[in-house]
């Protein structure tokens, strides 16, 4: 899963993988895992750069794995060493959202470090622009929308997904 903070990465994988029944990774929670700290004291110790270095290489021994759900940090399919190995191991679905929807996902949660500034929305949105461009390389989009559930998204992922005659068979 790939996309913006707030698009549903870690909540549709995680409602995809249990109806795949396949593991479910969320390369946050990894970082968060391995480092013994918050992404925001990743950042406020170490800084964005050292994160991205740790975002990189947690991706890449999470899809050496098996089949699985991995969704990934908001950052994550920005850098180019990123996007090929996703595209070498996995399938990468963007779930795409409207800033309207992103905002209200975000707007409650003080866990985002980029988005602790004067302005947040105003941040979000340079960022949105910013970043489009680099999540349309993904294999296939989701749009989200205020209305669908987490089955509802996780389903449309699958829908997407079995248009790719390599993992058709996989997930009937
Ligand atoms: N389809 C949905 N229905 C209801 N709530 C949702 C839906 N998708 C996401 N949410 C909620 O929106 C918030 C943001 O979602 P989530 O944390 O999955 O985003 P993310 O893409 O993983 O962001 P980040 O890049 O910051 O990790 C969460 O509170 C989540 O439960
Ligand atoms: O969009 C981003 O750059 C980020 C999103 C989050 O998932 C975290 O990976 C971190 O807060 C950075
Ligand atoms: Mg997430």
């Amino acid at each position: 899963m790939v996309g913006m903070m707030g698009a549903g990465k870690s909540a549709v994988g995680r409602t995809l993988a249990q109806i795949l029944g396949v593991p479910f990774i969320d390369s946050d929670d990894e970082i968060e895992r391995a480092a013994a700290m918050t992404i925001a004291e990743v950042f406020a110790r170490d800084g964005e750069a050292f994160f991205r270095a740790r975002e990189t290489e947690v991706i890449k021994r999470l899809l050496g794995g098996g089949p699985r759900v991995i969704s990934t940090g908001g950052g994550a399919f920005l850098a180019a060493e990123n996007r090929a190995a996703i595209s070498r191991a996995g399938i990468s679905v963007w779930l795409r959202a409207d800033l309207d929807l992103l905002w209200e996902r975000v707007r409650h949660k003080p866990t985002r470090p980029l988005l602790q500034t004067a302005d947040p929305r105003g941040t979000l949105t340079r960022l949105h622009d910013a970043r489009v461009g680099y999540y349309a390389k993904a294999d296939l989009v989701v749009d989200a929308h205020p209305d669908y559930t987490l089955p509802d998204m996780a389903k449309q992922v699958i829908r997407a997904l079995k248009t790719r005659p390599d993992v058709l068979e996989e997930i009937n």
